[in-house]
């Protein structure tokens, strides 16, 4: 009886709040997961969450996303400091625990459902010329929708960060910081001095590959890359996808961060609780609380020491504009109070884009074509035995490092990555990869269409390190309209090149032996806005770049962390905001420049060096200076 109500609520949830009543085995899967997971289904396994919050805490972090819900832990290991956890979103699902359905996710409730502003240099192809920016919004933040992959970036990121004036943030700093979450699955990593075990965030690899992953890895061969672990020594180079998984299902920081400590009386979680405002005394110039709506109501709350946003890139450079730290003309022109004039506030935005459609068609039966994998038989052994198709990140399986003719050859700093997928656009007949990317139906109808449900895979090369940064501003003074986003990617030449030369690549490694195996051929019809240009000319490369551009959804460094003599710089080292006491962005606002891979790892790390840097200040003496704790 539990097990029929439990299943009867789980499929009220997958239709009604994330629509996914569409998928038919569905029922099936949620009804298998009940009887062989029940632990997954328990809902008393999630954080608890308070109705009502006290009066005053200690610490409030606003977001309880990558960063934010490490720091929520780290804090609370303190027994004697009382913290706020606020959270705009609700909880996690069962089926945000499915690997291959998180595109379903994209644009549903649990998403703030971003949009750019139309601009001419990029997503040509989109619905409006606008770029998804897709963002959690749920507890867990962002570690909920994405894909899981886990990438820490090369060292030379890290370093540059400490050249700036950045104390403590080099790669030798923050290496103990990345082995202190981590619980790495795989005894031959674990074994390496990059890897750990025993941390809260399970790492492992897929449990479900294609034929295709190895193939990729002897494409990269072909190519003269070497297979490695890229995130050890060197990044050059291939390497299978190493995921924040636990047994086959998403390991989001909610799992690994926040379940483990439900009990802790000390830390009170708030969800469905939208932050409009830090509070900041005029006079002293100190952040003493934050406002924020609840169940349509008001409230205000205080605290002892310190308010710390932890919102992401694009909510946390909201929340200092609309509190009056930010570039004071354009406060000004809202109306709103100027407290610090923080000329760095919502610049600098950087973010990964990779080119999309490159697609190679394959003969064997053997890539993720999506109805022919959702079925009783995938659903079962998902459930069952923690594996099969349904564990794959949407076909995301290798990873490929590579430097272009712009990168330095003898350095180890790539300026690709090739997400290389057993998958593509048009493999799910236009259902989810078209909505989630927000391509137009003219562009999907033209180019995609035509090779709807056929087996083929993708390689869609990410730039690692643009030049071209963009901006976010407020639309409105009220909190809950949302911002003007400005993307400006490929405004700056050098970026375009990079991506054309990594399209080139990508199109060479279909031509390699290890794919011409499965009969992979590019699939051909070009784009409709750049068909009047020769194909396979640099010239049309530059304009096939500019139609189907992808966000990989790494927005980062809109309140950069600098030395004060950076007049852009919003945070010191310490990832105090200049001009305020007792306020800290701890996300992945913080990073000067963005690293290289995906983010989601850094971010983790920043909330974890972000909580000792917080420990550091407001505890004693005989307080271990050394709190990596490994
Ligand atoms: C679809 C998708 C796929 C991705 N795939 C990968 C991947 O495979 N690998 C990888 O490394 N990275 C990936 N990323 C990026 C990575 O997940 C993010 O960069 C990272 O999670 C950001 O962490 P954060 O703490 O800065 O922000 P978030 O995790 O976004 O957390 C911010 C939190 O703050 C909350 N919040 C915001 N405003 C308010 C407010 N006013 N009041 C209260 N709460 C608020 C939000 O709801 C959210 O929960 C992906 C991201 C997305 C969206």
């Amino acid at each position: 009886m539990v097990v029929v109500t439990v299943v009867l609520t789980a499929i009220k949830t997958a239709t009604i709040l994330i629509g996914l009543g569409k998928i038919a085995v569905l029922p099936f899967l949620l009804a298998s997961l009940a009887y062989y997971h029940y632990d997954l289904f328990d809902p008393e396994n999630r954080p608890i969450a308070v109705d009502k919050v006290d009066a005053t805490y200690d610490f409030i972090i606003v977001g309880s996303g990558s960063a934010g819900s490490v720091i929520a832990n780290r804090l609370s290991e303190i027994s004697g400091w009382k913290i706020l956890l606020l959270e705009a979103g609700d909880h996690e699902n069962e089926i945000t625990d499915v690997p291959l359905l998180s595109l379903y996710l994209h644009k549903s409730r649990l998403d703030w459902g971003y949009l750019t502003e139309p601009q001419p240099t990029a997503c040509q192809a989109m619905k409006g010329q606008r770029c998804s920016w897709t963002r959690g919004k749920v507890l867990g933040g962002s570690s909920v929708l994405n894909t899981m992959i886990y990438i820490r970036g090369n060292r030379r990121d890290f370093d540059r960060w400490e050249a700036l004036g950045n104390h403590g943030w080099g790669y030798k700093d923050v290496l103990p910081y990345f082995l202190k979450s981590q619980d790495q699955r795989n005894p031959y990593l674990a074994k390496n001095k990059y890897h750990r075990t025993g941390g809260y965030l399970t790492v492992q690899d897929s449990p479900y590959n294609t034929p295709l992953a190895v193939a990729f890895l002897e494409a990269g061969q072909e190519m003269g890359y070497d297979i490695l672990d890229v995130n050890g020594e060197h990044q050059t180079g291939f390497a299978l996808f190493q995921y924040t998984m636990r047994r086959g299902t998403r390991c989001s920081v909610a799992k690994a961060f926040l379940r483990p400590i439900r009990y802790r009386d000390n830390l009170h979680i708030s969800i469905l609780t939208h932050v409009t405002k830090v509070l900041i005394d005029k006079r002293t110039k100190r952040a003493y609380g934050v406002e924020f709506i609840k169940n349509g109501q008001k409230y205000k709350v205080t605290a002892r020491k310190e308010v710390i946003l932890s919102a992401g890139a694009i909510n946390t450079p909201h929340l200092l504009m609309l509190s009056g730290i930010g570039p004071s003309e354009h406060l000004k022109k809202f109306d709103i109070d100027v407290l610090v004039d923080a000329p760095g506030v919502g610049k600098n935005l950087q973010d990964h884009i990779a080119v999309g459609g490159v697609t190679f068609l394959i003969d064997p039966p053997i890539s993720l074509v999506f109805n022919r994998l959702v079925n009783l038989n995938t659903a079962l052994r998902y459930a069952i035995t923690e594996d099969g198709p349904l564990t794959s990140n949407v076909g995301l399986e290798t990873a490929g490092f590579i430097s272009t003719k712009y990168a330095n050859q003898s350095d180890d700093w790539p300026d690709i990555e090739f997400m290389l997928t057993s998958t593509s656009t048009s493999a799910d007949g236009g259902q989810q990869v078209k909505r989630a990317h927000g391509i137009s139906d003219e562009y999907y109808r033209e180019v995609f269409e035509p090779i709807n449900y056929r087996d083929q895979f993708g390689v869609f090369p990410m730039m690692l390190r643009p030049l071209s940064k963009g901006e976010i501003l407020l639309r409105s003074k009220d909190p809950l309209v949302y911002p003007l986003l400005y993307h400006n990617y490929l405004t700056n030449y050098h970026d375009i090149a990079v991506l054309r030369e990594g399209v080139k690549a990508a199109v060479a490694l279909g031509e390699t032996t290890a794919m011409k195996r499965f009969g992979a051929r590019l699939h051909q019809i070009p784009a409709p806005n750049c068909k009047h240009l020769p194909p396979y000319t640099d010239e049309y490369w530059d304009c096939f770049v500019k139609q189907y551009t992808l966000s990989i959804y790494h927005y980062s460094c809109t309140a950069k962390m600098g030395p004060r003599s950076d007049p852009m710089a919003v945070v010191d080292a310490s990832l105090k905001v200049y001009g305020v006491d007792g306020l800290r962005v701890i996300d992945a606002s913080i990073m000067p420049y963005i690293t290289n891979g995906n983010i989601n790892a850094p971010v983790i790390m920043i909330g974890e060096k972000g909580a000792d840097l917080i420990k550091q200040d407001w505890l004693s003496e005989s307080y271990p200076r050394n709190l990596t704790g490994i």
